[in-house]
């Protein structure tokens, strides 16, 4: 195959069994899940409760093993953690005992173990400032609020400039003011920085706001991604703006449509492109 064409991420195939408990291999979980991202993508996936969103997510980012399938990021497959890859959980999971700014500052020390401290702090200090928290560089997590915690997660992530992005519901746990500023905030900074994104949400106006396609998963055990949906919308679109584009209620009633009646069949039509109709 010419390399040149493949996309930027590339998952093949991939299946997901645990053993039962007499130590035979289960159901899968999800089989036969292929996709590519392309660099600079943004890519939702959405699928009922259990359908292996979070397993998927963590095997890209390289804290999970597939039971079949391969993942190739960049022309080199994925075998462990990585700090090519930033990855925001639906908790903020931050280090208690430091400030906003050394938990940011402890990444990307990783990251560039050459960088001086001064480096370090300006570089740290600017990915705070994107997400808003400038004005709270030394508070502790205790200190901070839970969409304030969040955006620290954001910013670390973003920090360490990963090749990719993984994000597992990162907004679940706020309220829907908070949330509807980190989505706007979100959406302003992937389109500066041109950020490769995975995320898993549960939401689909957040799905449409951020993402360029959105993968649709069927009910497991045997998930599958049943349906992809790209998402013509300008890219600078925001919350405001979205309810004014007339293709945003024809992609929200299909993904509400899968929701309600699709998820649950099993071998619907594969990667149909509703939009290319
Ligand atoms: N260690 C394990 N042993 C057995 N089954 C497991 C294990 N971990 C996860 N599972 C099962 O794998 C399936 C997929 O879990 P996963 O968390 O990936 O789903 P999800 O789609 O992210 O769900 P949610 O939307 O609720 O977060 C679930 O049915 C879960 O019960």
């Amino acid at each position: 195959m010419n390399t040149m064409n493949r996309p930027f991420l590339e998952i093949q195939s991939l299946a997901k069994r645990y053993p039962q408990r007499d130590g035979k291999p289960g159901a899968p979980v999800f089989e036969d899940v292929s996709f590519g991202i392309g660099r600079g993508e943004f890519v939702c996936v959405i699928g009922h409760s259990g359908c292996g969103k979070t397993t998927i997510l963590n095997i890209l980012a390289g804290i999970d093993h597939a039971s079949d399938g391969i993942v190739i990021m960049d022309g080199r497959e994925i075998a462990g953690p990585s700090l090519e890859r930033g990855v925001v959980f639906q908790s903020h999971a931050l280090l208690p005992w430091l400030t906003a700014l050394q938990n940011v500052e402890f990444g990307v020390r990783s990251r560039w173990p050459d960088y001086s401290r001064e480096q370090i702090r300006m570089h740290s200090e600017r990915y705070l400032a994107m997400v808003g928290l400038g004005h709270a560089l030394h508070k502790k997590p205790s200190e901070l609020s839970g969409g304030m915690k969040q955006r620290v997660g954001i910013a670390r992530a973003f920090a360490i400039q990963p090749k990719m992005l993984l994000l597992d519901e990162p907004f679940g746990a706020l309220d829907a003011l908070t949330r509807g500023t980190i989505q706007d905030e979100l959406r302003a900074i992937v389109n500066e920085t041109q950020q490769t994104v995975f995320m898993i949400t549960h939401d689909v106006d957040e799905a449409i706001l951020l993402s360029d396609r959105i993968l649709l998963m069927s009910a497991g055990p045997y998930a599958r991604i049943a349906d992809t949906v790209t998402v013509d919308l300008p890219r600078d679109r925001t919350r405001a703006s979205l309810h004014h584009e007339p293709r945003y209620y024809d992609i929200r009633n299909h993904l509400v449509d899968f929701l309600v009646d699709k998820a649950h069949d099993k071998g619907s039509s594969p990667n149909k492109e509703i939009l290319a109709s």
